[in-house]
């Protein structure tokens, strides 16, 4: 009977890469102050019985580092690991345990490079698995469920917190101290509960099988920075990252991703060198920049981020400058992803 239910139950592979989900605090009290990436994959697995009776799950260490440490090399090892295990006939589904610092960023990357309707879900926890009330272990158990399910194919990289199933592209850490973090300004797509996924809307933007772009012939990931827009700014950190080698400069801006007249100088002057330049918005609950609304992108040779935050907008021009330098062609793809 039970070899019976295995056979029915869907194959669930969890890459652990580290994070609060993998973190442990010196009390139970310890919500807050803890190290991140401390626990090993199996120990979590462990420690959640309730798994197996969603999916035969195995895990795979990738990584064990706190996400704000996430680099680009990182992000290709574990976009290839996941294509591979996609390739595989026995893996029916992938969940990626991951910090939440960086949760948004490696989650769309994963939607734009990953040629694959099987399901890929990233989650996260709040609070250490050593705290009262930890959300990790929910979390998990909601993503293997999430990743177990026919019903999550095709809908792009998915995160679950917080009983929410969000698309990867959407959503975005918003507050870093409740356990309710992750939101996306168009809502999740679903909720989970129980085990159970109920559906509501689907992702609008090209991903996945839809995407023009390929962990597989993605060899590295050029350097693209992001600088931030804000009352009497200076241009010294634009001229700087340039300096450094960044090949975009994404404007962090203020509102509509406006450009303070102190700045606008020496971004028409990196354009005019070749650097890409795109505005984008750090308003909190969800930026959406216009073309040519606050400057003349047009005139400027500008690209917009619409609603992508800067942090996703750099995800996406690090991906596209790998098959394009053209600024027109950038702008196509900003919004069509
Ligand atoms: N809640 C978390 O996971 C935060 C942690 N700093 C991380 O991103 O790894």
């Amino acid at each position: 009977k039970e070899a019976e239910t295995q056979q029915k139950l869907s194959n669930v592979v969890i890459l652990a890469t580290g994070g609060t989900i993998a973190g442990a605090g010196a009390s139970a009290a310890n919500s807050a102050t803890y190290q991140a990436a401390k626990v090993g994959i199996e120990q979590l697995i462990a420690g959640i019985p309730e798994l197996s009776q969603v999916a035969n799950v195995r895990g795979e260490q990738v990584m064990q580092i706190a996400s704000e440490s996430i680099t680009n090399e990182n992000l290709l090892q574990l976009g290839r690991r996941v294509a591979e295990l996609a390739d595989s006939k026995d893996v029916d589904g992938i969940v990626i345990t991951h910090g939440t610092d960086t949760l948004e960023e490696t989650a769309y990357f994963l939607n734009l490079v990953e040629k694959t309707d099987k399901p890929i879900v990233v989650v996260g926890s709040m609070r250490p698995g050593t705290a009262m009330s930890a959300d990790g272990m929910l979390n998990l158990y909601n993503a293997v469920s999430v990743a177990g399910n026919k019903s999550s194919r095709g809908k792009g990289v998915l995160v679950t917190m917080n009983d929410e199933i969000q698309s990867g592209r959407d959503v975005s850490k918003m507050i870093n101290i409740k356990t309710e973090a992750f939101k996306s300004p168009w809502g999740p797509l679903g909720m989970v509960v129980e085990g159970k996924s109920y559906w509501f809307r689907l992702p609008a933007k090209r991903h996945t099988m839809d995407s023009e772009f390929d962990i597989k012939n993605i060899k590295s990931l050029p350097d693209v920075e992001i600088a931030y827009g804000y009352g009497n700014v200076s241009d010294t950190a634009y001229k700087a990252l340039a300096q450094g080698g960044a090949k975009a400069i994404i404007h962090a801006g203020t509102g509509n991703g406006s450009v303070s007249s102190r700045v606008v100088p020496a971004l028409q002057e990196l354009r005019k060198n070749g650097v890409q330049i795109i505005r984008s918005s750090h308003v909190n609950a969800g930026g959406f920049v216009l073309r040519n609304a606050e400057q003349p992108d047009d005139k400027y040779d500008w690209v917009v981020a619409h609603d992508l935050n800067p942090q996703k907008a750099r995800i996406l021009a690090m991906v596209a400058l790998t098959k394009t330098q053209d600024s027109k062609e950038l702008q196509r793809m900003f919004w069509e992803y």
